[in-house]
C-alpha cells in the first residue's frame, strides 16, 4: 500500500431536499489499490458516499458540504464531473439511468469515444470485453431491449473498458443470476490485480462479495461509519445483523448449531474452516434435532399455460417458447434461472403486456379475452425496475393510486395504505416525495403499490435485489403470510435462499425453455440443472462438504426448515 487515494475528514453532506445530513462526520482513507466492500442497510448512505466520489455530488446533487473529501488528490468541490471521469468509473445502481449509446457497442464504448481514444483502439477493446463478457452477440441490440441481468453486465463493460484508477460497483450483482454473479466477482478481483485500481463495491450479497479476497469491510449506517474492520473481524462481531444486514449463510449455521465464533479463527472463508470433529459433530447433532415441514396441499388449478411462447422481432431466436405449466391456488413458486432466459417474458405474457403463443387460463377462464384492467384485479406485477412503475409524485399517493382508481373509500384507503407501508418499512417515509428515497427504497414502494390491491395471484420480479436484509425479511415474511391466507405467489428471484427458504415449488428456465418444474431443493440437487440454468448452491451445502456431513441436501433442507419453523438456534454472545 502507498498512498491514499480517496480521504473522507469529518465530512457531512445534506441534500438540498433535505432538513439533516444524510452523511455524518465521515472519516475514511483508502489506499492505492486497495478493495474495500461498503455494506448498510437501505437509505444508509451507501450510494451518497459514490455519488461524492465520482462528482455526481456536490456537481448534479447539490447539497451542503461540510469537511473534505480528496479523490485522488482532488477536492470535490472544486473539481467538475469531467475532471473525475479520468479517475473514476462508477456502475450505478440504476443500469437504466446509465446507458447513452443506441446500441449496446456504442455504449460499452462511450466512455472511450468521451476520451477521444482513436477508433481501432476503440473497437478492439470493446470487442475484448464482450467476448470476456459474453456479449458479442447483444452489440447491435438496443440496451433498453436486455433483460435486467444483460444490462447490469453491460453496464459493467461500460466501466471495465474505461480502466480509470478507482472502480465504483454500487450494487453490480443485485440482478445478476447465482452463476454470472460469481464470475463478476472473480472478474472484479482480476481487473483490480492486473491493473492495481482501487476498487469500492456496495453490496449487500456479502457473501457472494467475500468469493474473493476483500481488504476491508466499511459497515454505514444512518449515515455514519460503525465499522471500518477486516472481514474476518467484522465477522467475529454481530454488527452486521445489529444494522440489518445479512451476515453469510455458514456462518449463521454455525452459530445455530452452539458453535462459539470467537473460537473459529478464520472466518471469512469456508475454506478456511479449521476442519475438526467438535464443530462436525456439533452440525451433525443439530441437524438431527430439526423436525421437517410438510407442505402437502390440496391442488387446485388458477393459472394454466399451453406452449406459451413469445418473440420480440422477427429475426430473434426464440426468447421464450413452447412453455407449458399449471400454477395451483396457494402455490409459492419461483421463477429462476440464468439471465436472459425469459423469465420477465413470462411475466410480461401472463400480464397480458405482450401477445403469446398458445394459451394462458386464469381459473378456467382464457385469459386472452380480459382486458389489461381486468388482468390487473386478479394478476398484481410488481416490475424489475420501480422507475418503470412509479407515476405520483408522493409515496402515500402513490400506494393509494390502485385503491383510489377503484373509488375505495378514502378512510379504509388511508388504513390498507398505512397497514402496507408499515409493512414494507416505509411509514416513516409516507409524506416524502419519492425522488428523495433511496433506489430500495423506490422499490418498496412499488411492492407496497401492488400489495395494498391484494390480488388472487401475485408475481414479483426480483422484489429482493436491491433490498436490506431486514426489509427483504419483512417483505418475504409478508408475502409468506399472505400464502398462508391462500394467496398464490410466483417470485423471479436469483437468491437461491430465498427460493429454497420461502418457495415450495420452481421452475427453472435456460435459453427461452422451461426446463425444470419440482421442489427448490431437488433442483439444487441436480448438478445438470444448476449448470444449465445458471444457479449455484447454497454456502450451507459448501459448510456440508467441507465438514463431509454424510448428506450435504440434507443437511440445506433442516436448516431451511428450521428457518420456516421460525426458531432462533443457539446464540453466541
Ligand atoms: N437525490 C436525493 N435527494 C434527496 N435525498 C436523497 C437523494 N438521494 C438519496 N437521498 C436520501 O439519502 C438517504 C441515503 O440514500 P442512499 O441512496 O445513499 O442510500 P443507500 O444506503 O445507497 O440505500 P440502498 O441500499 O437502498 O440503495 C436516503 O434516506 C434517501 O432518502
Ligand atoms: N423489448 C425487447 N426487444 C427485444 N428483445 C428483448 C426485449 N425484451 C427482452 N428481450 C430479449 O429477450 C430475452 C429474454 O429476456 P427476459 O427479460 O425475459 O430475460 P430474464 O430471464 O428475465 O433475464 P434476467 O434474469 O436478466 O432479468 C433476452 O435475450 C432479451 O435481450
Amino acid at each position: 500500500m502507498n498512498k491514499p487515494i480517496i480521504q473522507f475528514k469529518n465530512f457531512s453532506f445534506k441534500y438540498d431536499s433535505q432538513a439533516d445530513d444524510t452523511l455524518k462526520e465521515i472519516n475514511l482513507e483508502i489506499q492505492q489499490g486497495e478493495k474495500i466492500l461498503i455494506a448498510g442497510p437501505s437509505g444508509s448512505g451507501k450510494s451518497t458516499i459514490v455519488r461524492c466520489l465520482n462528482g455526481l455530488i456536490p456537481n448534479e446533487d447539490h447539497g451542503e458540504i461540510k469537511g473534505t473529501c480528496l479523490v485522488n488528490g482532488k477536492d470535490i468541490t472544486k473539481a467538475s464531473l469531467f475532471d473525475l471521469s479520468f479517475t473514476t468509473s462508477t456502475i450505478l445502481q440504476d443500469s437504466d439511468s446509465q446507458f447513452i449509446g443506441m446500441t449496446v457497442g456504442e455504449d460499452i464504448a462511450f466512455s472511450l469515444e468521451n476520451d477521444c481514444q482513436p477508433r481501432d483502439k476503440m473497437h478492439e477493446k470493446v470487442n475484448k470485453w464482450a467476448a470476456e463478457l459474453k456479449l458479442a452477440n447483444l452489440l447491435t441490440q438496443s440496451p433498453q431491449t436486455l433483460s435486467g441481468g444483460q444490462k447490469q453486465i453491460v453496464a459493467l463493460a461500460g466501466v471495465l473498458v474505461d480502466e480509470s484508477p478507482i472502480l465504483l460497483f454500487d450494487e453490480p450483482l443485485a440482478n445478476l443470476d447465482p452463476a454470472t454473479g460469481l464470475k463478476t466477482i472473480r472478474l472484479i478481483d482480476r481487473i483490480q490485480k492486473e491493473v492495481n485500481a482501487t476498487v469500492i463495491i456496495i453490496e449487500h450479497r456479502i457473501e457472494e462479495v467475500l468469493a474473493e479476497h476483500v481488504d476491508r469491510i466499511v459497515l454505514v449506517n444512518d449515515g455514519k461509519i460503525v465499522a471500518d474492520q477486516l472481514p474476518n473481524d467484522l465477522l467475529h462481531t454481530h454488527l452486521l445483523e445489529k444494522v440489518g444486514v445479512r451476515s453469510p449463510l455458514y456462518i449463521n449455521a454455525l452459530e445455530k448449531a452452539g458453535i462459539n465464533l470467537k473460537e473459529v479463527p478464520e472466518l471469512d472463508s469456508i475454506t478456511n474452516l479449521p476442519v475438526d470433529d467438535t464443530i462436525k459433530n456439533r452440525l451433525e447433532m443439530w441437524e438431527e434435532k430439526q423436525s421437517k415441514v410438510d407442505d402437502k396441499k390440496d391442488v387446485q388449478p388458477l393459472l394454466t399455460l399451453e406452449n406459451v411462447g413469445h418473440r420480440y422481432t422477427k429475426k430473434q431466436t426464440h426468447p421464450l417458447h413452447n412453455v407449458t405449466a399449471t400454477i395451483n391456488k396457494g402455490d409459492f413458486v419461483s421463477i429462476v434461472g440464468q439471465n436472459g432466459a425469459g423469465k420477465t417474458t413470462l411475466c410480461r405474457i401472463i400480464c397480458g403486456f405482450i401477445s403469446s403463443e398458445g394459451e394462458v387460463s386464469f381459473d378456467g377462464h382464457n385469459l386472452s379475452n380480459f382486458s389489461i384492467k381486468e388482468r390487473a384485479e386478479k394478476i398484481g406485477y410488481v416490475m424489475q425496475d420501480p422507475n418503470q412503475m412509479i407515476s405520483e409524485k408522493m409515496i402515500l399517493d402513490e400506494v393509494a393510486l390502485g385503491l383510489r382508481l377503484r373509488n375505495v373509500d378514502e378512510d379504509e384507503i388511508k388504513d390498507r395504505v398505512n397497514k402496507t407501508l408499515k409493512i414494507c418499512g416505509l411509514y416513516p417515509f409516507r409524506n416524502w416525495p419519492i425522488s428523495a428515497l433511496s433506489f430500495g427504497q423506490k422499490k418498496r414502494v412499488t411492492i407496497a403499490a401492488i400489495l395494498v390491491l391484494e390480488p388472487d395471484l401475485i408475481i414479483l420480479d426480483e422484489p429482493t435485489a436491491g433490498q436490506d436484509w431486514q426489509t427483504y425479511t419483512e417483505i418475504m415474511n409478508f408475502l409468506g403470510d399472505l400464502n398462508k391466507q391462500g394467496k398464490t405467489i410466483m417470485i423471479v428471484t436469483h437468491d437461491m435462499h430465498l427460493m429454497l427458504e420461502y418457495t415450495t415449488r420452481s421452475l427453472a428456465f435456460a435459453n427461452g425453455a422451461l426446463i425444470a418444474d419440482t421442489t427448490p431443493i431437488a433442483l439444487l440437487t441436480n448438478q445438470d440443472l444448476i449448470k444449465q440454468a445458471s444457479l449455484k448452491r447454497t454456502s450451507l451445502f459448501e459448510l456440508a462438504t467441507h465438514y463431509n456431513l454424510p448428506d450435504p441436501n440434507g443437511f440445506v433442507q433442516a436448516y431451511i426448515d428450521s428457518e420456516r419453523h421460525g426458531k432462533v438456534g443457539v446464540e453466541n454472545e
